[in-house]
């Protein structure tokens, strides 16, 4: 026996003799190949028993991957056997809405908080949407839209808890990706999430979850299924879901991810009840489907479009978001001011909306939308929301000095390049929109029919006719200062009886403040059951709304000032009645101070050169690079002789001073495709 089949003999007994393999006997120096390896080995200077080491371990792990392979493909088979013909299972993907219903269910019905593998997150998370994915159970308006707040709203609903406690926001849990079970109706139900990163880009990972249940019946998965669904479309029926644009200013416009926004009473907004009437039977007689097939029988465009208009704070926006909540359609808003728009983007902004939608264009007017001579709009710094309030400042004294400063503005505007930046209340931007380009875009071919569109201003005046008339705005609702009526009702609103307020809670907020003399309600006057205090405490509200509404001089205020002050005094009228000759003198000095501010501003902008005779406004002489003053002055005459005796200057005269033509009040009735205006009365019976 040489050296190799020694060693091979000392490691493995057998070895350079027969080995003993399944019962029969096994020379390992019969291998082929065997004696030329081993020479090798030898030459080398190398223990060629390594090779037998080396073999067996292959061999068995040979073995054991072929045994591993089978049990594998054995289970395959098994599972698929089983689920092709034992279990019944729903896949749910989560670019679809349904997977927000199964995804509440879960959290409603404490399915994803209590399990063993989790996500956790702060429930006010300021992280990416990324995150938001697992951290949220909410609701969502559509697959897409993913919001916290709608979550932490639904959710405190659900579990009754509070997103926050003392110390801060408090942790959210959630399942994480991969096998989860639960119990329903006694059934074992297994779910599995699969996050999908094929296409995954960094944003939210696609995502499929697939509920399993034993049986061959799907009744049980379909059970659930409409459950969810149905708790979370009653969820969403308290929710008005509000678009708005992306608000990155480079990136391709489109309509964000919906938020879900408390769904507001319309009578919470305080309107001359006859102009609500009239706009709520308006839009809901053009929303029923006998009056889609009356405009289709006919061949007219099914559109419906309003004007809002009036003073800043007086509720436009508030009114439109009340209407989406109760007509039930979603709210696009969009502002001319916001963004880089252009013809195109509002035009693919247009094509976006689903059909059945309010669209509410903000702020038509807003940083001086007006039509220049090439047709397009132009916007302006000078007219910001700042200046909005200036020209609608309840002092007369201001308006005067408001009225000048805008004329000076307006002749700032004349000199604007058609792509100006702009200052809407948050971004400075370039805006671009011709005025085709809007019109277009509201009733072009690719504008959604069904759709309603409301455009709010605050300067109605300065609206080209074109963009308001009948067929594009058919009726228009003009919002004003709160009149007593309004005053009282803003009041009574805010100290109704919801959320456990009542006389009681009234006394102890006075309480903290130092308490009032009076009682609220004498003791021997309480009354004794439920049903008449709730009855004493509405007549001492209306009573304390009636004296609010008698010392605030009407039509001075905007609902948005009264509200702010009555906000301070949420739980104590009687302290915010006692204050509010404070507040009113404090409003007082503030305007006269603003009317003084204007008037010095107005003066500083008068310079020597604008208080020459010049040529009128919109004409522009060009003194071919010259700028002698002489040879100026000398053109100025000249041009105003002749413009005189053209009488161009008297046209043109006429042309600045008459304001775009208003729309005039029609007969209170709506017309199909006539501008209806509902203005408040005139004389609103209120004395001050
Ligand atoms: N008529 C009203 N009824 C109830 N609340 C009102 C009314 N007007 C204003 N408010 C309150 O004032 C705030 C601002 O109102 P809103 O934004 O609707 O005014 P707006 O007319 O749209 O203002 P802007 O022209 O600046 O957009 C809101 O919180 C709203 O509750």
């Amino acid at each position: 026996m040489d050296n190799f089949s020694a060693t091979a003999a000392r490691m493995l007994p057998g070895v350079g003799s027969p080995v003993s393999v399944g019962g029969g006997m096994f020379d390992i120096t019969a291998i082929p190949g065997f004696d030329l390896v081993q020479r090798l080995f030898l030459k080398l200077g190398l223990d060629s028993s390594v090779l037998v080491t080396i073999g067996m371990s292959l061999t068995l792990l040979t073995s054991l991957f072929s045994f591993f392979t089978y049990s594998i493909s054995s289970v395959t088979t098994l599972t698929r056997f089983i689920s092709a013909n034992l279990v019944s299972s729903a896949t749910v993907h989560s670019s679809d809405v349904t997977y927000l219903y199964v995804m509440r269910w879960l959290a409603a019905n404490h399915v994803s908080t209590d399990c063993r593998l989790f996500c956790v997150t702060s429930r006010k998370n300021p992280m990416s949407h990324a995150v938001k994915r697992f951290s949220s159970y909410g609701p969502y308006g559509d697959a897409s839209a993913r919001n916290e707040e709608d979550d932490d709203d639904d959710l405190d609903g659900l579990d009754g808890s509070c997103e926050e406690d003392r110390l801060g926001p408090k942790l959210k849990y959630t399942p994480a990706p991969g096998f989860l079970y639960f119990w329903y109706k006694k059934n074992l139900i297994l779910i599995n999430r699969k996050l999908d990163l094929t296409y995954y880009t960094g944003d939210i990972p696609d995502e499929t979850m697939i509920l399993t249940t034993i049986g061959r019946s799907p009744n049980l998965l379909r059970e659930l299924l409409a459950e969810a669904r149905r708790e979370y479309l009653l969820a969403q029926a308290k929710k008005t879901t509000v678009y708005t644009i992306s608000p990155t200013p480079f990136a391709q416009k489109s309509w964000d991810q919906g938020r879900h926004r408390p769904s507001r009473d319309i009578s919470t907004v305080i309107l001359p009840p006859e102009s609500k009437k009239l706009l709520l039977r308006d839009v809901k007689e053009y929303l029923n489907p006998v009056t889609a097939r009356w405009y289709a029988q006919r061949g007219l465009p099914y559109r419906r479009g309003y004007l809002f208009y009036g003073p800043p704070g007086t509720g436009k926006t508030s009114l439109s978001l009340a209407l989406a909540g109760e007509l039930k359609v979603p709210l696009y808003i969009l502002s001319l001011s916001t963004g880089s728009l252009t013809d195109e983007t509002l035009t693919m902004l247009f094509v976006g909306l689903p059909k059945k939608c309010i669209v509410l264009l903000e702020d038509i007017d807003c940083a001086g939308v007006q039509r220049n001579n090439n047709g397009n709009f132009m916007f302006d710094d000078s007219d910001s929301e700042e200046d909005d309030e200036e020209d609608y400042s309840s002092d007369s004294d201001s308006k005067s000095g408001a009225s000048k400063n805008k004329e000076t503005k307006s002749k700032k505007k004349t000199t604007n390049k058609m792509e100006a930046t702009t200052t809407g209340p948050h971004n400075r931007m370039k805006t671009s929109v011709s005025f085709s380009g809007l019109l277009n875009a509201i009733d072009g071919v690719a504008s959604h029919e069904g759709r309603i569109l409301i455009m709010t201003t605050n300067h109605r005046e300065r609206l080209d006719p074109a963009l308001i008339r009948p067929g594009r705005v058919d009726m228009q609702v003009e919002f004003g200062y709160a009149g007593r009526d309004t005053l009282e009702e803003i009041f009574r609103e805010l100290y109704s009886q919801v959320d456990g307020m009542d006389s009681a809670t009234i006394e102890e907020e006075e309480e903290v403040f130092g308490g009032e003399d009076e009682p609220l309600i004498p003791s021997e006057k309480k009354a004794r059951n439920e049903i008449d205090r709730q009855a004493q405490y509405t007549h001492l509200i209306a009573e304390l709304a009636e004296k609010f509404a008698r010392m605030i001089p009407a039509d001075k205020f905007t609902p948005a000032e009264v509200q702010g002050f009555l906000i301070s005094y949420k739980r104590a009228p009687r302290l915010a009645i006692r204050n509010l000759p404070a507040w009113l003198d404090s409003k007082r000095s503030a305007n006269e101070k603003k009317g003084l501010k204007k008037t010095k501003k107005a003066k500083s902008e008068e310079t020597p050169e604008s208080r020459k005779p010049g040529p009128s406004k919109g004409l522009s002489v060009n003194t071919m690079g010259l700028h002698n003053d002489e040879l100026r002055n000398l053109l100025t005459e000249i041009i105003n002789t002749v413009l005189k005796d053209n009488k161009i200057l008297q046209h043109d005269n006429k042309a600045n001073k008459a304001p775009p033509t208003p729309i005039s009040p029609t007969s209170p009735t709506p017309v199909k495709n006539e501008v209806t205006t509902i203005e408040r009365p005139v004389d609103l019976g209120y004395n001050e």
